[in-house]
């Protein structure tokens, strides 16, 4: 048990993933994670209904009582919750973002102060306890916000420490790769009903595709064409389909894809 007050600043996707793995690894009580909103009282609600968590109407109250911030607010919004919040930081406190783009020299110059930032990039699969998360560390950061937030990040997936000038890769990668599988199994799920499977056994059977091959990935260590070669029968139907993804050019635009998000990432970043 972390025994540490968690606020969440920004109460939409990213944070509630997070806060799902939390309490589904038990190791952050739910009375000690404080969620905040620009103006959505609902989702407070919601969130406060469905995890215990606890709901600040003033955030600059929330920020003052607790341990760790977590930025769970849209880039563009970062610069601005900062400008609210900055005089009520403290130097014992650690600042976790998982904003794309927006670097930690952008919130160093907002809280003006020697503030142990954390650069995060997870994914969604927080939820259940399968993110993928990068970190950076700012140059203040010392050893306990870093061990911090590690422990709290590696209780929801795995945790890697790259440097900072990699985190638009990463965030191109695995920020956004859980909704790029999400839509090759929308695909295959399309597909299913198309050749005449009722949708509900379509999906079962994608889903379970999608994650066995996860699960082969992860347990037997082989490399993905090797796998793929494990499949492909000479001239069965494995080749003929891949036939078709090869004139698709379909390993080509996903690189663009993971490309074009990370210059995305980097985009965002110049505009907060
Ligand atoms: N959704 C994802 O898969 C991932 C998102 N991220 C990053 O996490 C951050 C949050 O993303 P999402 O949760 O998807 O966005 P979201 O739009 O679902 O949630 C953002 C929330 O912040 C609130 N907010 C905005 N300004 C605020 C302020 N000044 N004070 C308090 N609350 C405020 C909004 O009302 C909204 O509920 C973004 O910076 C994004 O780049 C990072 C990794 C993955
Ligand atoms: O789409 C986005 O901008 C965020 C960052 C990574 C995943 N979602």
């Amino acid at each position: 048990m972390l025994r540490k007050k968690i606020a969440f600043l920004g109460a939409g996707s990213m944070a509630e993933s997070l806060i799902r793995g939390l309490i589904t690894e038990g190791n952050v009580l739910a009375e000690e994670m404080f969620v905040v909103n620009r103006s959505n009282q609902e989702r407070l609600q919601q969130l406060v209904e469905t995890y215990g968590v606890v709901p600040f109407q003033e955030k600059r109250e929330a920020v003052r009582k607790a341990d760790v911030l977590v930025i769970a607010v849209k880039p563009s919004d970062v610069v601005p919750l900062l400008q609210e919040i900055a005089e009520d930081v403290k130097e014992n406190q650690v600042v976790v973002s998982f904003a794309a783009g927006v670097t930690i020299k952008t919130i160093e110059d907002q809280l003006g102060r020697n503030i142990s930032v954390v650069r995060a990039m997870p994914n969604t699969s927080c939820a259940v306890l399968q993110s993928a998360t990068a970190v950076s560390f700012s140059s203040g950061c010392d050893e306990n916000a870093k061990r911090l937030a590690n422990q709290l990040l590696s209780s929801v997936g795995t945790v890697s420490v790259i440097e900072e000038s990699l985190m638009d890769a990463v965030t191109g990668l695995s920020g956004s790769g859980p909704a790029f599988f999400y839509y090759i199994v929308e695909a295959m799920q399309e597909a299913g009903v198309m050749l005449g499977l009722p949708e509900e056994i379509a999906k079962t059977l994608v889903v379970q595709t999608i994650y066995g091959a996860g699960c082969m990935l992860m347990k037997t260590g082989l490399p993905p064409a090797e796998l793929r070669r494990q499949i492909t029968s000479p001239n069965g139907t494995t080749q003929a389909g891949l036939e078709v993804l090869r004139t698709g050019e379909v390993n080509e635009w996903m690189k663009r894809a993971i490309l074009r998000a990370a210059e995305r990432s980097r985009e965002l970043g110049q505009e907060s």
